[in-house]
C-alpha cells in the first residue's frame, strides 16, 4: 500500500446533526460515499467538484481532522486514524480565506511564530523562512505588516506557513477562492513551483481552468463519489464525439431549457448567468446540427452572440456533474 503518498480505500463520512428546536429531528448527510484514490509521490492532484460535492470532507478525512465513518486511508504509508501523529508530521493544510494569520505582524514574524509552534529547530528557521518567502514570491515585502497585504499575497503566505515543517504532502483547499484573476495566476505559479520541489499536492477547486493548468490528474467528485478520474486530456474524452453551441441570451426559462434538452441529438443543456446575460451551453452529438432547433426553442428570447465550438474540459466536467444530478433526482423521485 505504501508506494503511494496518498491512498484511500472506500472512504465514507456521514454527518449527523439535529435540526429544529421544538421538535428536533435527526438529519444525516452522506458527504463522502466510498472514495477510492491513490496519489503518487510528487504528484499534483486535483479534486474538482461543485458546491457540496464532498471535496473538503475528503481532504479532512485524509488530513486527520475528521474520522471516517468507514473505509481507510494512508499518508506515506501511515494510517490516518491509528497513526495520526506520524501523518500530521508529514502533511500541511492550507484552506482558502483570510483566517489564520496575524495581521499586525509582518510576514516574516508570522512565519517565525508558526515555525516555533511547529517545532522547526531554531538554527533552521532563518534559512527555511527565507526559502519559503522566495518560493511564494514575498521576498521584498517580508517586513510589511500582513494587514496591508492583498488576498493573493495572504494566500501565498498561508502556503508558506503550511510548508514550514517540510511536509511531504500539502493539502490546498480552494486556494484561489476570492482572489482576483491576476493574483490567482501568481498563486497558480506558486503551486506549480511547489510541485517542482517534489512536494505532493492535493488541491481542491471549483475552477476548471485552474485544475486543467496545474494538475497532472484530476478526480471529478460529485454527490460524495468520484465520477471521473484521469489526466485533463483523458477527462476531455468524456466529451468526445460532441460539439458545443453557446448562445448568449437574456431570459431563458426552465421550460425552454427542458425543451432544448429534449431535442434530438442534444446531450446536455445548461445555463450560466454572467452579469446581465445568460450563457446557454448545448452539447450535442457531433454529426447533428441542432442550431436551428435550439434557436426555434428560444423564440421570443433576446439573443446575443451564437458560437459553435469544440468541447473543452469544462464541457466534459459539466456533462459528468449533470449526469450525477439527473441520477440523484431520479433516486429522490423513486424514494418519494
Ligand atoms: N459539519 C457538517 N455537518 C453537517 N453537514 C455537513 C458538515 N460539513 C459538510 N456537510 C455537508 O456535507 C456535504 C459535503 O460538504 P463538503 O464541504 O465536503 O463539500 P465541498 O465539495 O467541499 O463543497 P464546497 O465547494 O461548497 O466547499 C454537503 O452537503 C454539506 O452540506
Amino acid at each position: 500500500m505504501s508506494e503511494h503518498t496518498i491512498e484511500a480505500v472506500g472512504l465514507r463520512r456521514t454527518y449527523r446533526s439535529r435540526t429544529g428546536w421544538l421538535r428536533p429531528q435527526r438529519r444525516e448527510v452522506e458527504a463522502v460515499r466510498g472514495v477510492d484514490l491513490t496519489v503518487g509521490n510528487g504528484e499534483l492532484f486535483g479534486l474538482l467538484g461543485p458546491n457540496g460535492a464532498g471535496k473538503t470532507t475528503t481532504i479532512k478525512l485524509l488530513n486527520t481532522l475528521l474520522i471516517p465513518t468507514a473505509g481507510e486511508a494512508r499518508i506515506c504509508g501511515f494510517d490516518v486514524v491509528r497513526q495520526t501523529r506520524e501523518v500530521r508530521r508529514r502533511i500541511g493544510y492550507v484552506f482558502g480565506g483570510d483566517r489564520g494569520l496575524y495581521d499586525r505582524l509582518s510576514a516574516r514574524d508570522n512565519l517565525r511564530y508558526f515555525a516555533e509552534l511547529y517545532g522547526v529547530p531554531g538554527r533552521e528557521q532563518k534559512r527555511r523562512i527565507a526559502e519559503l518567502l522566495d518560493l511564494v514570491r514575498l521576498t521584498g515585502r517580508e517586513n510589511d505588516r500582513v494587514e496591508g497585504y492583498s488576498r493573493g499575497m495572504r494566500q501565498r503566505l498561508h502556503i508558506a506557513r503550511g510548508l514550514l515543517h517540510r511536509p511531504r504532502v500539502l493539502f490546498l483547499d480552494e486556494p484561489s477562492i476570492g482572489v482576483d484573476p491576476v493574483a490567482a495566476r501568481e498563486l497558480r505559479q506558486t503551486v506549480a513551483d511547489l510541485a517542482a520541489t517534489g512536494t505532493t499536492v492535493l488541491l481542491t477547486t471549483h475552477y476548471m481552468a485552474e485544475a486543467d493548468e496545474l494538475c497532472g490528474r484530476i478526480a471529478v467528485i460529485a454527490n460524495g463519489t468520484i465520477q471521473a478520474l484521469g489526466t485533463p486530456a483523458e477527462l476531455r474524452h468524456h466529451a468526445d464525439g460532441r460539439q458545443v453551441l453557446e448562445v448568449e441570451a437574456y431570459g431563458v426559462g426552465d421550460g425552454q431549457l427542458a425543451v432544448i434538452h429534449a431535442l434530438p441529438g442534444v446531450r446536455e443543456a445548461s445555463v450560466v448567468v454572467t452579469g446581465a446575460a445568460q450563457v446557454l451551453t448545448v452539447q450535442s452529438d457531433a454529426g447533428v446540427d441542432v442550431q436551428a432547433d435550439v434557436l426555434r426553442a428560444l423564440d421570443g428570447v433576446r439573443l446575443g452572440r451564437v458560437t459553435a465550438r469544440q468541447p473543452t474540459l469544462e464541457d466534459a466536467y459539466v456533462a459528468t456533474v449533470n449526469r450525477v444530478d439527473a441520477q440523484s433526482r431520479r433516486v429522490e423521485a423513486v424514494a418519494a
